[in-house]
Order: C-alpha cells, then structure tokens, then sequence
C-alpha cells in the first residue's frame, strides 16, 4: 500500500529534502529528467539515435524538467527540438541552469503556432518516429491554459502534425490540476497522453477520472528522496548541527521544521498521514484476512450475513451477491426475500439459506437473533413502502447491536428520498454505502454538482473530496464507485481502489458485478472486519478476482474466483 500525494504535500517533501541540505533542487531536477529519458527508453526500446523528440518547456520548474529531457536525448544521438512557453529571463533558477546548458547545444523556439508548424518533427516528408514531451506545467499549475497553448498540446495529437506522434507528460499531462485529475478551465478532457511520468510517488489526480483515463501507461520515478532523507538522518548523529539549525537554513518554515523533525524518526510520509493521507489499494492484503480465516469451532464463529431479494423476478441480485458473502468467508448467509419469492429462490440456492420475510415488522422480528452479524439490503430489491419497512428496520434494529451493514442501489435511493432514514444510517455506528454515480447524485446532490462544475483554479475539487465530504456528512464510510473507487471513512480516512494502469479490468463493468461487491461487503462485515476495511479488502478482492479471471468474466465467476485468490494469498 503505498501513499497518493497532493501537490502540497510533494512540495513540502521536496522542499524539507533541499532544506537539509542533503540535495539541491539542481540535482533533483537532473533525477527526473533522468528518470523520464529512461522510462521513455524502456518504454520504446526502438527508439534511439536519429528519432526526433518535440520538447515543449513551460515557464517553471516542470519547463527545467524538459531542458533536462532535451540534453539527455540530445547527448544519446536524438534530433531534438525545444520550444519555450514563457519568457526565459523569469525562468526559476534551476530552470534557468538547464536552459543555459540547453543553448549549448541547440537552438530554443517561442512556443507560437507558426514555430510548431514550422517544426522540422512536423514535416510529413519526414516518417520517423517523433516523441513530443509536455513540459508545459506539472504541479505548479493554479489557473487554467492559455487558450493557444491548450490548443498547442491537443494539436499534437491531431491528424497531420507529427507522424508517429507518441506524447510524454513530465510529471502530469499540462492544463490538469494534479489534487484532482481535472482540467483547469474550459476545456473538459485531458490530452491522450502514451506516458506520464511523475517523481517519487503518483499524486491523487493519477489515480481518478477524468485524468486516469487520459494516460496509457503510468511510470513512478524515485528521485532519490527516501535515501536523502536517510542519509541526513545519519548525518544529524554525527553531530552536524541540529535539525533547527539546518531548518534555518533553509528558512525555517514551520512545514521545515515538521518534515526534518520527522525525518529524525524516519517517517516523514506522516507529513502526509497529518493532512490526510490518500492511501492506494495495490498489492497490499490485510493481515485480518488471514487471521479470520485461521478462526476454527463453530461456523457461527465465521459470522452470519443476511442478504436481502427483492420479489419474483428480481432475486438474481441477491442470490450473487450471497454466494459473494459466502465464497469471503461468512460462515452462514440467509437469502431474505417475500413469501411469495420463496419458491423462485428455494430452486436456486443450496448452501445459501432462506427465509420469508414478509416486511419490515417480520424483520425486525428476526433481527432479535444477535447472531445474525451483517445485512445487505439493496440489490434488485424495489423502492416501495414494503421495502423503505425494510431498509427502516435494518437501520433500526442493528443500530445498537454490532452488526454491520451494506445499503446498495435500491437502498441507496429509498435514503436519498426520505431524510429520516439518512438520519439513521448516521445514528449507525457501521453502515457501508456503496453508490454509483447516479446514486451519489441522488444521495449528496450539491456535493455531485461541485464535482462536475468546472474548477477555474486548483487544487480543484475532487472524487477523494467529494467521498470525504459524503462520509463525513453520512456518518458512514462511502465506497464512491467507478474504476477509480474511492472509499472514505467519516473520520477521514481514504483510499483508492485503482482498476487502471496495470490493474485494469474493463471487463469488470459487467451487469451484476456492483451485487457481488456488496455482497463480499457483507461477507466481511459478517465475519467482524470493521465498515472501512471490509470496504477496502472487498473492493481490493473484487479488483483482484476479476484480473485473475479475466476477459469473459461475467458477475457470477467474480466469488468463483475467491478461492484462487485465496491460495496465491496464502490465506
Ligand atoms: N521542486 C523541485 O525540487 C522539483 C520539481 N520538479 C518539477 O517541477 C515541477 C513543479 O515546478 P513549479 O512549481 O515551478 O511549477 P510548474 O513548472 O508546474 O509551473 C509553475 C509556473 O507556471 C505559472 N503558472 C501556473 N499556471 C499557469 C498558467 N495556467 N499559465 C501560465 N503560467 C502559469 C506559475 O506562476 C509558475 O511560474 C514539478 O511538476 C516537476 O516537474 C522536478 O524537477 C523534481 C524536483
Ligand atoms: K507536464
């Protein structure tokens, strides 16, 4: 599990590096130039000596980036051309060194129309293959585009100008706030970008729509901050100077202090964790998935969902999401549906259990068993006043007890209609809300309009925010879905449950795909995971299942595929 950043919180992690003396921004900027000529290498192995590159440098460090990218190349035999956008004499004083070292060797064009048309990269006589690299703006980026250059970068992607075109983003695509993945201003959609390359850890915007749907493929570039860190360490052992000291060299910002203060117990990632750490769900597996499943005795030791259908017709939903529950471990699942869905789902389920539940009184009646541990409710379940009896009496009865519970779909729209029952679900000490889009539309309307407004400044508004303000105002944790699912806690807490880059699986949007997820919610809640985490190892599980299964998957094969997951989990 690994931590997304803020531009904030990459500025102050660098800025604590150079204030301990033990890097220059000079040096950093060097790494990353670096580290994106070699991840364009190993992402093009057949590029080489003699391929044009287009580098388009912007007015601040990013630009820096992009004089580095050009001398690298330019040094391995490439045909390099580099256009400013900006006025080189107010170059920050890194960009400005790379500048220098740049004219060396070649010429820098004002980045106008006219000079990219009159580019020798975008000559159609010409067929080799060209690499624009977008050096505009990285995270510095606090308003939107100039029209013209906006127009400047989408047109490297249009038919005519550079044949053979593949576009690198330095650090982001420009024109995008990276807190958020949104563009800046008028303009909707990020440039298509083959590859981006950022330096030390992927930032949020990486990470959600619309942004991580613009980039192919994401390279993560170490700079080297850990090991400065570690070093300096080291060196305040030895007896250099005090941490203050050397944070007053560096002008002793109070975000100084804290970083070096941090650095001195060799956990500066809290500097994150302290402004609310974003944490990606990867390769990471909870240690109390294992440790549950190692639980003998009693299959009530195991938990006991409850998994509610709707009527005739309707119970598909239900049934798939209680063999998810049963496949994550819950040691007993009861299907609930109404008398007169008995006989549909008694020809269907084996292992699964069933139970007639006439109504929310019916229910409430049941829900006296203190055994039965988790409920989902929601899939293919109706929004009539028989099933609001339902949704009321799960909220009722299990707000005192200690039992989880997941409201999907349709009770999701029964709480976005009737205020009392969203007041009940934040009188609940573990509720579980999984919506779509649409239903977090419904359920938070003014919280969705901000994130579809367009931001004209950064750090724009974004999904993490958007599923923070929802949770906080919920009382419950909120699974915001999408294949960039983000699940947040009204504590504060998140994390991002990624299906892109090396773990995407669009064969995931598969009907009946969103009923299985509740029900390994459930499972888990069942099985005594708390609401955030059974939200999290579900989400992660759900993600994995459907990699390991791959194309053809439909929702059925996602808990079938649980006990692969398990056994290469060693679980
Ligand atoms: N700080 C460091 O030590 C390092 C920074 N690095 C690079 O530096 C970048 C951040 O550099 P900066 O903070 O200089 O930011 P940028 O290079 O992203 O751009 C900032 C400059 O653009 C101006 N600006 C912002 N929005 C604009 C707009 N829409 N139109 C015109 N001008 C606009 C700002 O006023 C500022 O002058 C990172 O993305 C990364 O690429 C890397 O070299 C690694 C080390
Ligand atoms: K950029």
């Amino acid at each position: 599990m690994t931590e997304l950043l803020t531009a904030a919180q990459m500025r102050a992690i660098e800025e604590a590096a150079i204030a301990s003396g033990a890097v220059t921004g000079l040096e950093l900027m060097e790494r990353a130039g670096r580290g994106v000529v070699e991840a364009i290498v190993e992402e093009w192995p057949e590029l080489g000596p003699g391929c044009r590159a287009v580098v388009l440098s912007g007015p601040g460090n990013n630009g820096g980036d992009g004089f580095v990218v050009a001398r690298l190349l330019w040094e391995a035999g490439w045909d390099v051309e580099v256009f400013l956008y900006g006025d080189a004499s107010r170059l920050p004083a890194d960009a400005r060194v790379n500048y220098e070292r740049w004219c060396e060797r070649g010429e820098v064009v004002a980045l106008s129309d006219e000079t990219l048309f009159r580019s020798r990269a975008n000559t159609s006589a010409d067929d080799r293959e060209c690499i624009v690299i977008d050096a505009l703006f990285g995270t510095g980026l606090s308003r939107p585009l100039d029209r013209d250059v906006g127009m400047h970068l989408s047109g490297t992607r249009s038919t005519g100008s550079f044949a053979f075109m593949k576009l690198v983003a330095v650090d982001c695509p420009s024109g995008v706030c990276i807190d958020s993945g949104r563009v800046l201003g008028q303009q909707n959609v990020p440039t298509a970008t083959d590859l981006c390359v950022t330096f030390h850890r992927a930032k949020i915007g990486h990470y959600v729509t619309p942004l991580v749907d613009a980039i192919s493929k994401l390279v993560i570039v170490d700079i080297g901050l850990e090991e400065d860190f570690s070093s300096k360490i080291s060196r305040i052992g030895e007896g250099f100077g005090s941490m203050f000291e050397i944070a007053a060299q560096g002008g002793a910002g109070a975000i100084r202090e804290e970083a070096l203060s941090e650095a001195m117990h060799g956990a500066y990632e809290t500097l994150a964790e302290r402004d609310g750490a974003v944490r990606l769900l990867e390769a990471w597996f909870p240690d109390e998935l294992g440790k549950a499943a190692a639980i003998g005795g009693h299959k009530y030791a195991h938990g006991h969902a409850l998994i509610h259908s709707g009527g005739v017709g309707r119970g598909g939903a239900a049934r798939m999401a209680a063999r998810g529950a049963l496949r994550i471990g819950a040691g007993l699942v009861t299907v609930g549906c109404p008398p007169g869905a008995l006989q549909e789902n008694a020809g269907a389920l084996d292992a699964v259990m069933l139970r007639s539940v006439a109504d929310g009184e019916a229910l409430r009646e049941m829900l006296g068993d203190a055994r039965i541990s988790a409920i989902g409710i929601g899939p293919g379940l109706g929004t009539g006043a028989r099933e609001a009896g339902l949704v009321r009496a799960v909220l009722d009865a299990s707000a005192d007890a200690k039992r989880g519970v997941v409201l999907d779909a349709d009770a999701l729209t029964l709480v976005a209609q009737d205020e009392s029952l969203f007041d009940l679900c934040r009188s609940h000490r573990s509720v579980v809300m999984t919506p779509h889009a649409g239903e977090f539309a419904r359920l938070f309307p003014d919280i969705a309009k901000r994130l579809e407004e367009q931001p004209m400044s950064g750090p724009a508004y974004s999904k993490v925010d958007a599923a923070r303000e929802a949770a906080a105002r919920a009382g419950c944790v909120v699974l915001f879905k999408g294949p960039d699912t983000v699940i947040a806690s009204p504590e504060g807490h998140c994390s991002v449950n990624s299906a892109a880059y090396d773990r995407a699986a669009p064969w995931l949007a598969t009907a009946g795909s969103g009923d299985v997820l509740t029900g390994f919610i459930a499972g888990l809640l069942a099985r005594g995971f708390g609401p955030m985490q059974a939200a999290e190892t579900a989400a992660w599980l759900h993600v994995e299942c459907a990699l390991s299964f791959g194309p053809g998957l439909i929702a059925e094969d996602l808990p079938e595929e649980l006990p692969t997951m398990f056994r290469a989990l060693g679980v």
